[in-house]
């Protein structure tokens, strides 16, 4: 019988968060950072942003990865609220207006997720929303969360993983879409890759 979970996953990212979250799947995978272009046309809604900018990621590696039997695998995750995006902050000060303008509301996180067979060339792209409602927060509370250095390189400036989750009343949806990768969503999307995450082909 063939051997399902021989294909190798390739992770087409620099983000810690992801490699961990993929690490729970407990499957062979390697990480390649990639370097794409992030920049996005003004009239893209939220879900072509995370879709393609996963897939820009994807095949951003896809000539590092070689001709291996692997399917890559690109994320891209932003915070929506008001339909402003809300990407990684540039500085402390875009942290503070950040987090100034999400606390007491509900805002939205989308992550787009794709993958690419290198065998076949195959591309597939989804993505998945998370509705996240914060508690209240005054001044001083925010401005002290920026000096524990986690917003930095955060979409939106929170962990939800982190301290972040002290500021988070309530979720909507996949916890794991909010972290940067939707397991659900991507266990699905690697079985169509003939990659088993529950290794439902043993015997
Ligand atoms: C909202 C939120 C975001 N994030 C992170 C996930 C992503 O790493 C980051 C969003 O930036 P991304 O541009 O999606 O990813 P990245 O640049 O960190 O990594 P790469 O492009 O190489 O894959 O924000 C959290 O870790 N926790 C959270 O609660």
């Amino acid at each position: 019988m063939d051997d399902y979970n021989s294909r190798l996953i390739i992770l087409a990212s620099g983000s810690p968060r992801r490699r961990e979250l993929l690490s729970l799947l407990g499957l062979p995978f390697e990480v390649i950072a990639s370097d794409a272009d992030e920049s996005t046309p003004p009239e893209w809604t939220p879900a072509e942003i995370v879709r393609n900018l996963a897939l820009r990621k994807a095949e951003a590696v896809r000539a590092a990865a070689g001709e291996r039997d692997a399917v890559i695998v690109g994320s891209d995750t932003i915070v929506v609220l008001d339909d402003k995006v809300l990407g990684k902050p540039v500085d402390e000060l875009d942290s503070k207006t950040m987090l100034a303008a999400l606390q007491g509301r509900t805002h939205k996180v989308y992550t787009g997720v794709a993958c690419i067979g290198l065998q076949d060339g195959r591309t597939s792209v989804d993505h998945r929303v998370t509705s996240v409602t914060m508690r209240a927060m005054n001044d001083v509370e925010i401005a002290a969360y920026i000096a524990t250095g986690e917003p930095a390189d955060k979409a939106g400036s929170y962990a939800i993983q982190g301290l972040g989750a002290t500021l988070v009343d309530h979720i909507e949806g996949c916890y794991f879409n909010v972290v940067g990768l939707p397991l659900s969503l991507l266990g699905g999307m690697l079985s169509g890759y003939g990659i088993s995450v529950l290794n439902l082909q043993a015997e």
